[in-house]
């Protein structure tokens, strides 16, 4: 069939998902490669958990078409050997950890023993007794990864999967990650911490209104769409008509109290303020970051110049 070659797990064609009329998806063709590990980045609101559904079979594409080893991911042959921790947790609450994890072993042909799956999500013994409506949200990530991780899957989906923990629970989530990779596992993953897609993803898809508007290595995005910037604190009500007529300035905008400017040449640009006589506190030079790749890419209406 068509371009289809065996290295790819995930194959997107022409992929658009209307809900009514709203167009969440438009026309996203893609594929996916065996071992990779990449991050689907973009705005709430993006088309991130919606192209992720219908890559697991849980929407169907209003056109277009979506492959997952080849086959439609509804197939029982293709759900077997994938996993999901989605952001909506929904654990049945009538039954304990134990119970809800051996339900969903007796759903594959082979699933991880219950000793393994203990080992490689860190979830501990004693909540596997617990209720499974009664546990903390730190616990019921734990749960939902080692559900995700119950059929030994060879691809896995983790949509927001560390929103709302701790640093601390965030880096022990990554350092599991890091394993499954190394087990050759593909990994498609969302975030809104960029530096997890930075640290983890080979790849990323970025999304904005429901297109892919950035595809590439997480080294050649940043190599290539991230420029350096002057930043500085300032009280100049001007600033920002003058840095306009400056050279060499590609944007800028204001984040958090400090001035941005992005620039091809940091030093003319630093130049430019002194002659200027800007009042500028705290002057610093970046180099370029994925958050500035983003939100160069997605916030245009944002924009200042
Ligand atoms: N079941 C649905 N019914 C109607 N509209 C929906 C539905 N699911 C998603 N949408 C809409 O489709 C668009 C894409 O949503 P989606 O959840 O895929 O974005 P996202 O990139 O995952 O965002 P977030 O980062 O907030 O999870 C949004 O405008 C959303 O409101």
């Amino acid at each position: 069939m068509g371009g289809y070659y065996v290295g790819n797990v995930v194959q997107l064609e022409h992929v658009t998902k209307k809900f009514g009329k709203q167009l969440a998806v438009k026309d996203v063709s893609l594929t996916i490669e065996k071992g990779s590990t990449v991050a689907i980045l973009g705005p709430n609101g993006a088309g991130k958990t919606t192209t992720i559904s219908m890559m697991l079979g849980l929407l169907e594409p209003t056109e277009g078409v979506v492959k997952v080893f080849d086959k439609s991911p509804k197939e029982t042959i293709v759900r077997d050997r994938i996993g999901a921790m989605l952001q909506e947790v929904s654990i049945i609450d009538m039954l304990k950890v134990r119970e809800v994890i051996e339900m969903f072993r007796s759903y594959y042909t082979s699933p991880l023993q219950v000793e393994e799956l203990i080992s490689i999500t860190g979830l501990k013994e004693d909540v596997l007794g617990k209720w499974a409506n009664k546990l903390s949200g730190g616990q019921k990530r734990r749960v939902g990864f080692a559900l995700a991780l119950t059929g030994n899957p060879d691809l896995v989906f983790f949509d927001e999967p560390t929103a709302g923990l701790d640093i601390t629970a965030r880096r022990n989530f990554w350092e599991k990650v890091e394993t499954l990779k190394s087990q050759g596992k593909t990994i498609i993953f969302t975030t809104h911490y960029l530096q997890e897609a930075d640290d983890f993803s080979e790849r990323i898809i970025l999304f904005n209104n429901g297109e892919v508007i950035a595809d590439g290595k997480t080294e050649e995005i940043k190599r290539n769409l991230a420029t350096r910037s002057v930043s500085f604190l300032t009280d100049d009500k001007e600033v920002m008509a003058l840095v306009q007529t400056f050279h060499t300035v590609i944007r800028c905008f204001e984040k958090d109290g400090r001035f941005y400017i992005v620039t091809s040449d940091t030093d003319a640009v630093l130049a430019q303020i002194f002659q200027q006589g800007i009042h500028a506190k705290d002057v610093a030079i970046e180099q370029g970051r994925l958050e500035e790749v983003f939100e160069h890419l997605t916030s245009n209406d944002q924009e200042v110049m």
